[in-house]
């Protein structure tokens, strides 16, 4: 089965990829790379994560094109299940083209999703790093502040991102770790971040996960299955912004909060509490007043005294499509640990991933009000921050790359 999954997948798409023996796994642990849009949005969410953000180190906008070029064959390779390059074997006298750690193993449906930030097209002091200022969309605004936030500045921003999910933590790993490789000269890694269990099914095929708080996340999340809903919430059109950028038109916006949990105060909330909190049930994930997962949330319910069932203050509440004018997000977070804070603390939370169509209509409004009132806020802090623009997907086209229209 490896073999096939790997004959379907040769080199005629220019990657240039050779085998990672037989473990790449049968034709279900390959996820197609290329396609109208990138791979890894309206995918159904893997079971680990790496995320990295990189900083651009060149000035030299033809460096910073090959280096797409060369990422773009790399990350096709991995996905498919192939090494970069000419993999482990060969040249005695030089580094291999693959670091090696993913030899053998299967693709895990790794997808690779290129991003690009605000500070690409402007530097903080307004300067027009490679001549794409004017090409800068409008929805890829800064976030602004929210109340509550700590934000750790070696925690935000970055000029590109890319997104690896796998259900293999290796495979993930390899593939960052291989884009920062060859990125060297061109490009540093500014953060990263490891997420070791999704918190959101994006499919209705998937069991809703937990989060690190125990409550099922992602029960009334965006799903794949769902065209109508993802072309309204999650894909750029082409009259929603100028011409300019008119390189994002099946693309996205994603906006990146690492969140760490205060697991220590919740886990001596009485349970009531911490089902208010939310608005739903901790076992079955049935919204309050409920008893099925995907019941449907009524807000206008009220109880014997006249209370609302779901409090003003729940999560789900202030996070509804019916409290933010319709708008809806497609998340597809994943859980974190990275030690402890010193303090006798875990460091522990929720990497959260957004994905949408504007920025302006949905993140950021749905977050100023969650920031405002959420009775969530005295269990979580936003230690991390970034937006990026997703350009649409790579076509097989001979020389087609990430983010090529951008620069053409
Ligand atoms: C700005 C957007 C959001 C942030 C930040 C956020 C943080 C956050 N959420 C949970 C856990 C849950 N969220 C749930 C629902 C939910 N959350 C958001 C948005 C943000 N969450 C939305 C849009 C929704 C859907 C609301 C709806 O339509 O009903 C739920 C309930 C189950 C579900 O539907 O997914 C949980 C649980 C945590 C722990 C967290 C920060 C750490
Ligand atoms: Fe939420």
């Amino acid at each position: 089965a490896g073999v096939g999954g790997l004959a379907a997948c040769s080199d005629d798409d220019g990657s240039g990829g050779s085998g990672r023996g037989d473990g790449a796994g049968p034709a279900d642990q390959i996820v197609a790379f290329h396609g109208d849009h990138q791979a890894g949005i309206a995918t159904p969410a893997q079971d680990r994560l790496h995320f990295a953000a990189f900083d651009i180190v060149t000035d030299t906008r033809a460096d910073l094109v090959a280096l797409l070029r060369e990422w773009t064959a790399a990350a096709a390779a991995m996905t498919s299940g192939l090494a970069v390059g000419a993999g482990v074997a060969g040249r005695q006298q030089a580094p291999p083209d693959d670091t090696g750690e993913a030899e053998g193993l299967a693709a895990g449906r790794l997808t690779l999703t290129f991003a690009v930030g605000p500070s690409l097209f402007t530097t903080a002091d307004g300067v027009d790093r490679f001549g794409l200022a004017g090409r800068r969309p409008r929805a890829l605004v800064d976030l602004p502040p929210f109340p509550g936030e700590a934000l750790e500045p070696a925690r935000c921003g970055g000029d590109l991102a890319v997104q690896a999910c796998s259900d293999d933590p290796q495979v993930a790993v390899h593939a960052i770790r291989n884009l920062a490789r060859i990125g060297r000269g061109t490009v540093a890694v500014r953060w990263s971040q490891l997420g070791f269990g999704r918190t959101a099914s994006t499919s209705s095929t998937q069991i809703t996960p937990r989060n690190l708080l125990g409550f099922k996340d992602g029960t009334n999340n965006l799903h794949v299955e769902q065209p109508a809903r993802l072309d309204e919430h999650v894909w750029v059109a082409a009259a929603d912004d100028g011409p300019a950028a008119s390189w994002m038109v099946g693309g996205s916006y994603l906006v990146a909060r690492r969140i760490r949990m205060l697991t220590e105060q919740w886990d001596r909330t009485p349970l009531a509490e911490q089902e208010a909190t939310f608005g739903r049930t901790k076992v079955s994930g049935a919204p309050l007043g409920r008893t099925g997962e995907f019941e449907p949330v009524d807000l206008a319910r009220r109880d014997a005294d006249g209370e609302p069932v779901i409090p003003a203050n729940a999560h789900i509440r202030l996070a509804a499509p019916e409290t933010n004018g319709g708008q809806a997000l497609l998340r597809r977070g994943y859980s974190f640990t990275d030690g402890s804070d010193g303090l006798g603390h875990l460091d522990a939370g929720l990497f959260f991933l957004a994905y949408q169509r504007d920025p302006r209509t949905q993140f950021i409004p749905i977050q100023r009000r969650l920031a405002g009132a959420d009775a969530l806020n005295e269990y979580i802090r936003h230690t991390g921050s970034a937006i990026f623009a997703v350009p649409p997907g790579v076509t097989t086209s001979a020389g087609d790359h990430w983010a090529r229209l951008l620069f053409a």
